[in-house]
């Protein structure tokens, strides 16, 4: 409960700061067409831009309201207000370009769909093809329109205007992109350890499991399970207990090699796997880990020797599923646990059973 309330409180922040960037953004591009229209004495559309900046502000004031006032952010209500914002930015700039004469069909609508593109995936270099496209676009039209087709308008306002469009979309979409990117951090890890979350994990393993189906690789899991962690929470609170887990997290992730993953499975419940490793490769590992947490996981007022873990090993194989792979390391865990914990056991329940007997 306490690391999902994390996660909605990163979500909210990402996203005011998303609203608040693209607040700022429109005004960038706003003031500069005004203060050329000023400094030029060009002829100034009071009633457009007035309704052009109400209208912002409007929008702006409805998209603080609903971030704030939601009392659980999630992934889905991101999304849904990272478009809000994208459909808004289109909504004030089709006006805006009615209300000052100089309309331009299709570059609004490839903006349309560029734009809503750029926001739902984010992608920088995507975003900075679209943004250029889109300006090379209305300016092209703008000049046909001007010299060809005589409309009420001067070239040099419309080259401000998209220098004032290219600055403000492209902070936005750099923005963006990092927030997309945020997001699909989050979406994958667990927010307390920083590992991959079982949702993650498991889509990695099936990877993994179709390479052993296909090309006869080895790979295997180690499940590890802290012993005794809840008299470590009684005892030493639940602070502690968080440290210790992000702890044992830094350990495992020091110790796996580039090309293994690790996930926290559960509360005190860990998933490592181990590729190119077979069990008994796996249980090495294991025993290796075990020292490294007595010497890594070091809090003041703990001896190191009070943090242990029990551990279950299962190797992959061509005919078993993933969860069967997981499952069977699982009943390792518990014969672990029942052996009288501190152990690892696998990488069958023969060996296992000779190992706690
Ligand atoms: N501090 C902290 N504790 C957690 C977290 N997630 C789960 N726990 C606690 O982990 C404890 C797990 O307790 P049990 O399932 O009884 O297991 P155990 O005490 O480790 O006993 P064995 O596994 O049998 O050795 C519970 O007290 C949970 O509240 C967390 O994110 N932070």
């Amino acid at each position: 409960m306490q690391s999902s309330e994390m996660t909605h409180s990163k979500y909210k922040r990402v996203l005011l700061r998303n609203t608040t960037l693209s607040f700022v953004a429109y005004h960038i591009g706003f003031a500069l067409t005004l203060f050329i229209h000023a400094y030029t004495n060009a002829r100034l559309d009071t009633y457009a831009l007035l309704s052009f900046l109400a209208f912002i502000y409007l929008s702006h004031c409805a998209l603080f309201y609903a971030i704030k006032t939601r009392p659980v952010v999630t992934l889905h209500f991101t999304k849904v207000m990272l478009v809000a914002q994208m459909v808004l930015w289109m909504i004030v700039f089709i006006p805006w370009n009615y209300f000052l004469g100089s309309a331009k069909p299709l570059a609004l609508i490839l903006a349309f769909f560029g734009v809503h593109y750029l926001f739902l995936y984010a992608r920088f270099l995507f975003s900075a093809l679209t943004i250029s496209y889109l300006a090379v676009v209305h300016l092209v039209n703008s000049y046909i329109a001007i010299h060809y087709f005589g409309l009420d308008d001067e070239f040099y306002l419309q080259i401000v205007y998209v220098a004032g469009f290219v600055l403000s979309s492209g902070l936005i979409a750099l923005h963006s992109s990092h927030v997309a990117q945020k997001i699909r951090d989050n979406a994958a890890k667990d927010s307390l350890t920083q590992l991959y979350n079982r949702r993650h994990f498991l889509k990695l393993l099936e990877v993994e499991q179709e390479r052993v189906r296909r090309h006869g690789e080895v790979a295997s899991l180690l499940m590890l399970d802290i012993d005794h962690f809840k008299n470590i929470n009684d005892s030493f609170g639940h602070y502690t207990g968080d440290k210790i887990l992000t702890g044992f997290a830094q350990c495992i992730t020091k110790e796996i090699r580039a090309n293994d993953f690790c996930c926290r499975w559960g509360g005190e419940e860990f998933l490592i796997l181990l590729c190119h490793t077979n069990s008994t490769q796996a249980y090495e590992f294991g025993l290796r880990l075990k020292n490294c947490i007595c010497t890594q996981v070091l809090l003041p007022n703990i001896e190191p020797q009070t943090i242990t873990f029990s551990g279950g090993i299962s190797q992959l194989d061509a005919e078993s599923t993933v969860h069967e792979s997981i499952n069977r390391a699982d009943e390792l865990l518990y014969l672990a646990k029942e052996g009288g914990r501190d152990r690892i056991c696998g990488p069958d329940i023969g060996t296992a059973r000779a190992q706690i007997a």
